[in-house]
This record gives C-alpha cells, sequence and structure tokens, in this order.
C-alpha cells in the first residue's frame, strides 16, 4: 500500500475547471494523486469534509518593509499574517524597506532574510528607479520575479518614481529580459499639480485627496505607458488599478495585441469614499478608494473576468504614521493594512455574485502563477504541483477584531467587517503552516522566476 505523507479527504476541491468532492495526497510537498478513491497511509490525514480545499493564494503585492523599516511589518509577522489568510506564495515590494531593492546586493540581502523569517514560500520584485538600468539584468539573473515602477511619487523617499525617458529605456531593458514591468500608474504632473493647488488653498480633507488624485490620473498614466509598451514591446503589469474607465483602456490595448494584465485590490471593490469620511486615514490609499458608483463599476468588471488577478497591495506602517492629531489627510502614510484578507473577500464576492470558486482561484493563484513565471510549480491543485492549499469553511463567519489580525500594527479598515468564511487551515508544500490562530515555523523558499516563456506569451 501507497504511503504518503499528507492525505486531504473528502474536501470541495477547487480544482482549475470545477468544485469536486475528492481527495488530495502528497509526498514530498508535491501533488501526487487526486482522486475519489485513494487508498493508502499518510503521516497526516487530514479531513476536510463540507470545507473547501482552494489552492493557496499568490498574491503579487505586499510591502513588508524589510530590512531598514521592520518595524512597519517585517518578514516574520507579515508572513504569519499571510498565512492566516490562506496565502501560500507573496511577492514582495522594491520598496519601504532600506535599501530599495534596485540591485542585485539589496536582492539578496532581502532574500536571505526573508529565507530565514518567512513562515511561506514567496517571490521578490525588482525596482526600476532612475539611475538603475544597467543594473536589471543582474536583478534578472538573480531570480527577480519582475520590475515595478512609479510614474507618480512613491511617498517613500528611498523609491524615486520613473521619468519618462527611464520608463522608455527601462521597458526596452525589461523587454530584453523577457520580463514583465508593473506599475503604479497614476499621473505624477495631474497629481502633484492638483494636490498643490489644494494645499494653497489649505484644503486638506479626505475629499480633498481623493479630489487630488482623480480617475483622469489614473487614465492618463495607463494610456501613457500603454503607448511606450507599444513603442519597447515590454509586457506590462498595471497593479491596483481602481477605475472603470482605465481598464477599459487595458482591454483596448489586449485587444489590439499587447501583452498586458491588470490586477485590482479587495479594497477597492468592497469599500468606497464612504469609509474614508467613517474611518478616516486607515482608509487613505492611492489610488484613493473612489465613488460607490465607480466601486460597482469595478465590481461588474470582477463579475466579467476583466481582472486578470487580485492583490492585497498590503502596505502597513506604525500608527503614529497615520495619527490624524499629527499628520494632515495629504501627509498620513498612505496604504491599506490587510494582507490576510484578500482570499476571504474574494470568496465574498463570489458568494454575493455567484462567481463560481474555480473562477476565483484562477484570479488569485493560477493567473499570478502563470503570469511570473511560477506556472507548473504552482497555482492550481493538480498532480504536480506544490501541495500549496487553503482550507475554508463556509460555515463559519470570520469577524476581524485587532487580535484576529495578525499584521504587526492592528489597525486595518477591515476591522470589525464580517467576511461569509473563515480560512481554517493553510498547508504550504504540503505542511501545515496554519491551523485556527497557530502558526507553525517553516522557512518558506524563495521562488525564482525561471520561465521566461511565461512572460514571452500573451497572457489571454
Ligand atoms: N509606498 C507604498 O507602499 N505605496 C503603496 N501605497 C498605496 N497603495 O497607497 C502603493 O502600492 O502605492
Ligand atoms: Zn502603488
Ligand atoms: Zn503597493
Amino acid at each position: 500500500m501507497e504511503t504518503y505523507d499528507l492525505i486531504i479527504r473528502d474536501g470541495l476541491v477547487v480544482l482549475p475547471t470545477e468544485v469536486k468532492r475528492t481527495n488530495i495526497a502528497v509526498k514530498d510537498g508535491v501533488i501526487v494523486e487526486v482522486a475519489e478513491h485513494l487508498v493508502g497511509d499518510a503521516a497526516v490525514e487530514w479531513r476536510a469534509d463540507g470545507q473547501y480545499v482552494f489552492p493557496g493564494m499568490i498574491d503579487v503585492h505586499v510591502h513588508f518593509s524589510e530590512p531598514g523599516r521592520a518595524h512597519w511589518e517585517g518578514f516574520e509577522t507579515g508572513s504569519q499574517m499571510m498565512v492566516a489568510g490562506g496565502c501560500t506564495t507573496y511577492f514582495d515590494m522594491p520598496l519601504n524597506g532600506i535599501p530599495s531593492t534596485v540591485h542585485k546586493e539589496a536582492l539578496l540581502e532581502k532574500a536571505n532574510i526573508a529565507a530565514q523569517k518567512s513562515s511561506v514560500d514567496f517571490g521578490l520584485w525588482g525596482g526600476l528607479v532612475p539611475g538603475n538600468i544597467a543594473d536589471l539584468r543582474e536583478l534578472e539573473k538573480s531570480g527577480v520575479v519582475g520590475f515595478k515602477a512609479f510614474l507618480s511619487a512613491s511617498g517613500n523617499e528611498e523609491f524615486e518614481r520613473v521619468d519618462d525617458l527611464t520608463l522608455l529605456n527601462g521597458m526596452k531593458t525589461i523587454a530584453s529580459l523577457g520580463k514583465v514591468l508593473a506599475l503604479h500608474a497614476e499621473s505624477e504632473a495631474v497629481t502633484s499639480w492638483l494636490q498643490a493647488e489644494k494645499v494653497r488653498a489649505g484644503l486638506v480633507s479626505a475629499k480633498d485627496y481623493a479630489a487630488a488624485r482623480p480617475v483622469l490620473a489614473e487614465v492618463e498614466a495607463v494610456e501613457r505607458a500603454l503607448t511606450y509598451a507599444e513603442l519597447t514591446g515590454c509586457p506590462l503589469h498595471f497593479v491596483h488599478i481602481s477605475s472603470a474607465a482605465a481598464v477599459e483602456k487595458i482591454e483596448l490595448a489586449k485587444k489590439r495585441g499587447l501583452n498586458v494584465t491588470v490586477e485590482t485590490c479587495p479594497h477597492y471593490l468592497l469599500f468606497n469614499d464612504a469609509a474614508v469620511v467613517e474611518k478616516g486615514t486607515v482608509a487613505k490609499c492611492a489610488p484613493p478608494l473612489r465613488s460607490q458608483s465607480e466601486q460597482e463599476k469595478l465590481i461588474e468588471l470582477f463579475k466579467a473576468g476583466k481582472f486578470d488577478m487580485i492583490s492585497s497591495d498590503h502596505s502597513p506602517c506604525p500608527y503614529e504614521l497615520k495619527d490624524p492629531a499629527v499628520h494632515s489627510f495629504f501627509e498620513a502614510w498612505g496604504g491599506i493594512s490587510g494582507g490576510q484578507f484578500s482570499l476571504l473577500a474574494v470568496i465574498q464576492l463570489a458568494i454575493e455574485y455567484d462567481i463560481p470558486f474555480f473562477k476565483i482561484a484562477e484570479m488569485i493563484a493560477a493567473a499570478p502563477a502563470k503570469r511570473f513565471g511560477l506556472s507548473g510549480v504552482k497555482g492550481s491543485i493538480k498532480v504536480g504541483m506544490d501541495a500549496d492549499f487553503a482550507i475554508v469553511s463556509l460555515k463559519e463567519p470570520f469577524r476581524v477584531t485587532e487580535d484576529r489580525f495578525f499584521a504587526k500594527h492592528k489597525q486595518t479598515i477591515y476591522n470589525g467587517h464580517t467576511f461569509p468564511c473563515t480560512v481554517v487551515a493553510t498547508m504550504n508544500r504540503g505542511r501545515v503552516v496554519y491551523h485556527r490562530g497557530s502558526f507553525n515555523k517553516y522557512e518558506g523558499k524563495w521562488m525564482k522566476n525561471k520561465r521566461k516563456e511565461d512572460q514571452a506569451t500573451i497572457f489571454k
């Protein structure tokens, strides 16, 4: 009789094109059988009756700020928070830590720290900033998942936004390396011009902040980036897109053959500008939370499958940096802290809008794996893939409270929110890293992006 390391029995397994009650067997961290009749023993027999087994989330967008600002989050608390939310691989952004991840030494230093502290597998982004084009090749060779640049000020003095020439040259180089460039797309000219006008007039409320970062600022930046991508052949990925008009531009570009993908974040789908009025700076982000009607349009696009993937953009900070007694809304740190809740949020939306779970699984796991060079290794529940699972119960709602949020700082827009589901357990390469509020120490592995052919193909 066959002996396995782990068998998950009788779960409702979210497979690539259907949900099916079946069993999964794991050996040496890899899925070796998915079968309705599975005979054999295992060191761990896990009963998942009535629970859903999702592929572990691959969250391509978090900021853990280590080294340099580990007091903002760090890999230890950051990764624990992610596994508590069913994430089995996250990609850390190249900014908010010191140094920024813009050369090989910074990348290797970060990788070394993460390998010691991360509870779960991870990938690392490299940055594109003015002056580092000569470093991109070494970053690529060392295994970055892709490159990231800001078209508007990042809010972080160690990570400069790209000027147009850097962007063109950077895109040309990144295209030649067969990699993807991720962009924070808001127009610097438009946002800084509008912000200066507001500040000069003493108008610094949450509403003024939103007015200084309008949908048009996003659309202008997206259009310019698409034009440059057409000129250079560079594959693009737009992070945290917050408007229907920007998605429309991206859709048109896809139709004319450009290699481009788009993500949005759960906060743009679950909340709108009313949350900023109600909750204050904890709900401040860039681009800002939009009007209710824009939110409704984004949900329609989400339902229609127009977002290739969903990421958290977990961007935490110590509370002092958002303290309204100290900082105006413009000055407060921008970023939503909520990496733990992305999978729960999309499952909530799937339930509310009747979206099949396998489509959700594609957005949170299969598509990010395919886009960033991990296909064939991670991203779906199939024989031969890493045994990365999020076990979810729809019978237990989850109310967010400070003691159930595992980020370093407990302030979050999600505080008090109740999800209709709970992450019961998370498994990374067959090991239980999280189970009902407790963690098992486990060394996450650096997932290097080696599969150039993934990025070279047009995505959809
Ligand atoms: N420096 C940041 O972490 N910025 C982040 N901040 C947000 N989204 O408000 C981001 O992704 O742009
Ligand atoms: Zn951003
Ligand atoms: Zn971000």
